[in-house]
């Protein structure tokens, strides 16, 4: 729902945006080649449109009211065929190159899309739903590929049998040409009118049936919760109000477009009727050919199924507009957090790195007078100091909220502080580069994500060239080897996507393979809260002691237990620190960190004695 509504506040266009379309042309221009020819095509198609009633007219002029046919028939009925033929491969190659600028232009925008999408802060995706995003990369960018090929084509084709028409009957006869072009103004008001209004109500249509969809989803995977907060008589009423509304979208439409069709081909009859009229008087009066008049009924009937067409792909624009809006509002969506041009110059950017400039990491860190918010005016860290020297084990403890994560984020370079520095070897992070500092980080996270693919990928991700044995080492060097070859396909099993096939603590194992593959000079633990057995535990607190050996380490911890023998603990409360010191010194003080430590302390005895007595 918040999609819908981030959507429907971002964009509501009406009117057609001339500025906007050219934008998008520009990003068609790697096509231009393809659609040079796809218009050579068309207007070939159209020619084709154009020409056969012209010959039909040849036909009944010279040969019907000739009487006996002509010696030259043949040679007329091979240029028909020929006619034929060449409109029907022009269909054919028509087709394949609209399809092929569908393909490749979606695949360009989605390609650019997903590469700006690697580069944007994460304040970026603070602020822009995921869902909304999926949908960008994946509807608008289609309807966009989808009108700009073929509907815009047909545009073209539509334009130009109007055009190659108007010009045959205007020299041929230019009054009765004013008789089927009379009708055009009132037709092409009326058919945009039921176009825009038909659209309108259809996009309607989808919307509702997305806001049903996602219903649905929150129906089925919140079934338990439902039904133990007994709120199945609402939801079943927030749906049905959702579903009356779509039918009444649906009704409408198909109302529109049940009436658009008649008065179309009314307008159209008139027109005919009119040229019948008058052209017949004229043929029976013998100023006008026989053969003249048929090509003029033909054309009056030809002449309108471009014009629904293109009043149909004007409203098809001006709705699609707001797919383009956002196509390009992500495409221009600037990251916030940017090396300098300097930086850049020596080493490179992220997806365009020089590694071979990049200087060792020592592992200093300092926090010097930061301040910092997520949002304007939500202060998080004020005048937030901390010095940490190079190897030393940091846990960060405290409740909920109180911005151990934050701290973390800041030192990642993931924001930015709004005052003050965060330094690394002594210099400002906005100084280093990104790639070279995100290269010397491991970050684990409290629920780590693994990509779809096998365990060894996943592994290797740490290092892309490593062998099969140093990934087998790593394992072996965080425990997780064992539990991995008692998977079903060893190193080869699938993880599913995100690791959904792995428990939380396996997927923590393989993280930490990962890790040790990519030999970070900080690392960084989000250490999990969810329930991990007791022997997993054991195994990943030996991981995560193998893991700090050697560099500056961050945990931020929540079982107290696991960071008795951090070289410093961080007590912290609303973004400071309240307290500070290794274990000894803090039970020694019996403040805050005390207090929690010997809840916690009393909560796992009871516990595990809960337990004992059970078994
Ligand atoms: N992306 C964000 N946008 C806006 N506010 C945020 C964001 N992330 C965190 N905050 C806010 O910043 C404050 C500190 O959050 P932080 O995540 O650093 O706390 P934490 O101590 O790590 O909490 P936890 O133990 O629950 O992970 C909280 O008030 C939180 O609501």
């Amino acid at each position: 729902m918040s999609q819908i509504r981030f959507e429907e506040q971002q964009y509501n266009t009406e009117s057609l945006d001339a500025g906007l379309w050219k934008r998008i042309f520009v990003l068609m221009k790697p096509l231009r080649k393809e659609l040079v020819h796809l218009l050579i095509l068309m207007v070939a198609v159209a020619g084709c449109d154009v020409l056969f009633p012209i010959l039909n007219k040849v036909a009944i002029d010279t040969f019907a009211a000739g009487g006996q046919p002509d010696s030259s028939l043949w040679l007329f009925s091979i240029v028909y065929m020929a006619g034929v033929l060449f409109q029907a491969f022009s269909v054919y190659l028509f087709f394949m190159q609209a399809g092929k600028i569908e393909m490749a232009f979606s695949y360009d925008v989605r390609e650019k899309a997903f590469a700006k999408l690697q580069t944007l802060s994460f304040s970026y995706f603070d602020r822009t739903p995921i869902g909304w995003l999926m949908a960008r990369m994946n509807s608008d960018i289609a309807r966009l590929a989808e009108i700009l090929s073929w509907s815009l084509m047909d545009l073209i084709w539509g334009l130009a049998v109007m055009l190659g028409v108007s010009v045959v009957m205007l020299i041929v006869n230019w009054k009765l040409a004013l008789l089927v072009l009379m009708v055009v103004p009132v037709l092409a008001w009326l058919s945009v009118w039921f176009q825009v209004r038909i659209l309108k109500n259809y996009r309607s249509v989808r919307r509702i049936n997305s806001r049903i969809t996602s219903a649905f989803n929150e129906g089925i995977t919140g079934a338990k919760t439902t039904k133990t907060l007994v709120i199945e008589a609402d939801n079943l009423k927030e749906f049905n109000a959702e579903t009356l509304e779509m039918k009444a979208a649906s009704v409408r439409a198909a109302t529109l477009s049940a009436l658009f069709m008649p008065v179309v081909m009314g307008l159209g009859a008139i027109s005919t009727a009119a040229i019948l009229w008058s052209g017949g008087h004229q043929v029976l009066m013998q100023t006008l050919q026989f053969g003249t008049l048929m090509m003029f009924t033909q054309y009056a009937t030809q002449f309108f199924e471009p014009l629904r067409q293109i009043a149909r792909l004007i409203a098809e624009l001006q709705l699609a507009q707001a797919s383009a809006e956002r196509v390009l509002s992500l495409l221009d969506s600037e990251p916030q957090i940017v090396d300098t041009p300097q930086v850049i110059e020596k080493y490179g950017t992220e997806l365009d790195p020089k590694p071979q400039n990049y200087e060792p990491l020592i592992g200093d860190v300092e926090f010097s007078h930061v301040d910092f918010e997520y949002l304007e005016g939500e202060r998080i860290l004020t005048d937030f100091n901390l010095k940490i020297k190079a190897g030393q084990t940091v846990a960060l403890v405290g409740e909920t909220g109180s911005g151990k994560s934050t701290v973390v984020n800041l030192l990642c370079r993931f924001y930015q502080p709004l005052a003050g520095q965060v330094l690394i070897d002594g210099k400002d992070v906005r100084e280093r580069s990104l790639g070279w500092l995100h290269s010397n980080l491991g970050y684990v996270l409290q629920s780590p994500h693994l990509f779809s693919g096998t365990v060894k990928d996943n592994i290797r991700y740490g290092k892309l060239d490593a062998s099969d044995e140093q990934i087998e080492d790593a394992a072996k060097m965080v425990d997780a080897h064992e539990f991995i070859l008692r998977l079903e396909k060893g190193y080869d099993t699938d993880v599913g996507e995100g690791g959904s096939r792995l428990s939380t603590g396996q997927k923590q194992l393989i993280s930490f393979a990962r890790a040790v593959l990519a030999d970070p000079r900080i690392f960084v633990l989000d250490e999990a809260t969810a329930s991990i057995d007791t022997e997993t535990e054991q195994v990943i607190q030996y991981a995560i002691e193998y893991l700090m050996k050697g560099r500056t380490s961050f945990i931020i911890a929540h079982r107290l237990s696991t960071i008795v023998n951090a070289d410093l603990i961080l007590v912290m409360k609303k973004g400071k620190i309240v307290e500070q010191g290794t274990h000894g010194e803090l039970m020694h003080l019996n403040g805050y960190y005390a207090r929690l430590y010997t809840a916690q302390f009393n909560e796992d005895l009871e516990n595990q004695l809960l337990n004992r007595s059970r078994s």
